[in-house]
Parts: C-alpha cells; structure tokens; sequence
C-alpha cells in the first residue's frame, strides 16, 4: 500500500537531508587542509572539484543518517520535524537521493582529484552512515568518540586531494577535530538527555549519567587544549596561531569548567554553541597563519 505523507517535498527539505551547516563546517576544515598542504595558493582546478565531492559524499551520509535514524528522529522533539519522521519526503526518495548525490561525488573526486581522496571519503561515508548511525549509535556510549574519525577526516581529505599522500600534518589536523567532537556533542548530549533516554540511545548521560559526562567533557577539553598545541610545537603553524589558539581553548575551557562545577540551565546548550564558533576559528587561525606567517618562517 503506498504511503501517504502529510506534506509536499520541496527542495529545502532535500537540503535539509544533507545537513548543510554541518557540512559547511566540514568543508572548510577540507579547505584548510588543501591550503596547508601547499606553500601557495590552491589552484581552483583541484579546489573546486576537491569540495564538490567531498560536499556531495558528505550530503550524501547526511541523507543515510536521515533515513536510517528516521524511528528515532520521529521520537526526539529536536528532529521530530524533519524531512522523514514529518512526512514530506518517503524512505525511497530519500535512499536514491543520497546514492545519486554519493556516486556523482565520488566520480567527481575519482576522475578531477585523485582516487585515495575518492577512497578515503568513501570510508568516511561508511563510517559515518553505516558504521556510526547503524550499529555504534545504537550499541555503545563510546559512540561519537570512535565514530567522530568520519566527521574529523576532512582536513586529511583536503590534504590529499593536493599531495595525493597522507602527511603527519594532516593527521594532526585530523586529531584537533576528533578530541574536538566529545565536548562538541556531549554539551548537546547533556541538554538533551531526556530526548536521547526517550528514544532509547544509549549517549553518555543516559548511561552514565549527567555529572559523569560533564567529568568527561572537561578532560577532553583539556587534552584538546594541549594538541591544538600541537601545531605550534611541531612547526606547522607559528605564533598568529598559537596566540589565537590559546585564548580559544581557554575560553572553551572556561565554558567546560562551569558546566562541570557552576552550571545553569542554559550552560550546556552555551557550550554546544560555542563549540562550533569556536572549531570555525581555529580553522580559520590556521589558515591567516598560514598565508601571513609562513613567509616569515621561510627566513628564519
Ligand atoms: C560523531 C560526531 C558528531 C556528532 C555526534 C555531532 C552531533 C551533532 C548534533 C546532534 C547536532 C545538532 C543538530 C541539530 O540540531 O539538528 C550538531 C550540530 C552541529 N554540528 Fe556536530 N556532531 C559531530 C561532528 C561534527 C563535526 C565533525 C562538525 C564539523 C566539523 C560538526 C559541526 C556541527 C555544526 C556546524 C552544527 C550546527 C548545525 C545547525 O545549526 O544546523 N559536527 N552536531
Ligand atoms: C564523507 C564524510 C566526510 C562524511 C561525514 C559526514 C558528516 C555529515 C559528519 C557529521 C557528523 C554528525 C553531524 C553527526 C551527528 O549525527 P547524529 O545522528 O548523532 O545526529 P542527529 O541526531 O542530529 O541526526
């Protein structure tokens, strides 16, 4: 029997399968990866195919998340409205959606970048759609920690969309996002808890409980304070960076340190929001530092 859905299909709920903002975020961790990787500036004949590709496969395990997880976003007042649990768009739409937008990705990246970056997105598409949102999600509350590598890669992917190897650099921008993503979900995970215990998901707070999760939150914030050290200490990025670096982790510190011991109802949601303006910056440092501070370095 076909389906009946309460609404009509735009392009906006299309959009929204793809998880644009969070995408955008992603893309410029990938810009940044392309743009250190190379002395100069990158020429828009990789850059552009480079962020079609690796835009597309990552709409594209949005979109699976979408369908997958769409029992639980009917349960959750957060997702509750969106394109799947609402109506508008049905299941199949929605799979051959996210295959055209995935292979027309991936052949972009195969034929005008080069096949490890087609690859490695690839396998950031399955551990994020397949192996985060079907079975991790659902199993452990270690969850976002193993499967924040999809959402950290990147930075890796831009680099070597440029270098068509994998440089230790890369990798450290890889690291930034990955200690980044505990303290960047688990805020949210706080707030939110009760719509995670009522969907059944085993998340930190709902397993270990608010207090525990906040303990967590800040150590991660910590170590991500000492590896965006990292950066400095191995000569990838100078002092523009290092100034601009500090300040953002100690503000971020600031932020775990009062959810921890002096929270009020708006603290956790705060952190989450700040989390994002605060990846956005560091990326953004990294890249200043890059173009004005390099020059300078080559002259020591
Ligand atoms: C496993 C890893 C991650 C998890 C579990 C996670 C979880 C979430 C959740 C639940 C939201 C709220 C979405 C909503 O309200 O619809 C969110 C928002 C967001 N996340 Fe993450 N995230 C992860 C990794 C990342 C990464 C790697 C980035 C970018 C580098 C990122 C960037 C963002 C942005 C920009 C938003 C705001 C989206 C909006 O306002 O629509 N996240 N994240
Ligand atoms: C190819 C490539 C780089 C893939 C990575 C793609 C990607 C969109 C990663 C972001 C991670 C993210 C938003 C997780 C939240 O999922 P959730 O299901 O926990 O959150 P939700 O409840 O808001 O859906």
């Amino acid at each position: 029997m076909a389906a009946t859905y309460k609404r009509h299909a735009s392009w906006r709920d299309y959009l929204e399968l793809t998880k644009p903002r969070v995408v955008a975020l992603l893309l410029l961790t990938a810009i940044v990866g392309m743009c250190l990787a190379s002395p100069g500036w990158v020429g828009w004949d990789i850059m552009v195919p480079a962020i079609a590709g690796i835009g597309l496969m990552s709409g594209s395990a949005a979109a699976i998340n979408h369908l997958v997880d769409r029992h639980i976003d009917a349960r959750m007042a957060r997702t509750l409205r969106r394109p799947l649990p609402s109506g508008a768009l049905s299941p199949r739409r929605v799979l051959s959606f996210a295959g055209i937008v995935g292979a027309v990705g991936f052949a972009i990246l195969a034929i005008w970048v080069n096949m490890l970056t087609a690859w490695l997105t690839f396998a950031s598409l399955i551990g994020y759609a397949v192996i985060y949102t079907m079975y991790l999600k659902r199993a452990t509350p270690q969850n976002i920690v193993i499967g924040g590598l999809a959402g950290a890669a990147p930075p890796l992917l831009g680099w070597t969309a440029v270098t068509n190897e994998i440089h230790p650099f890369a990798v450290l921008l890889v690291m930034i996002v990955f200690t980044w993503t505990p303290p960047h979900f688990w805020a949210l995970a706080v707030h939110r808890a009760k719509d995670y215990a009522k969907a059944d998901i085993p998340m930190l707070p709902v397993t270990h409980g608010i207090e525990f999760t906040k303990t967590c939150i800040l150590l991660y914030t910590i170590l991500l304070g000492v590896i965006c050290l990292l950066p400095y200490l191995v000569g990838m990025s100078g002092l523009i960076y290092l100034i601009g670096s500090s300040i953002l982790s100690i503000w971020f510190l600031g932020y775990a340190w009062k959810l921890k011991f002096a929270a009020n109802k708006h603290t956790a949601f705060n952190m989450f929001k700040f989390s994002i303006w605060q990846l956005f910056a560091l990326f953004i440092l990294l890249l200043v530092d890059h173009y004005f501070m390099m020059p300078a370095l080559a002259f020591r």
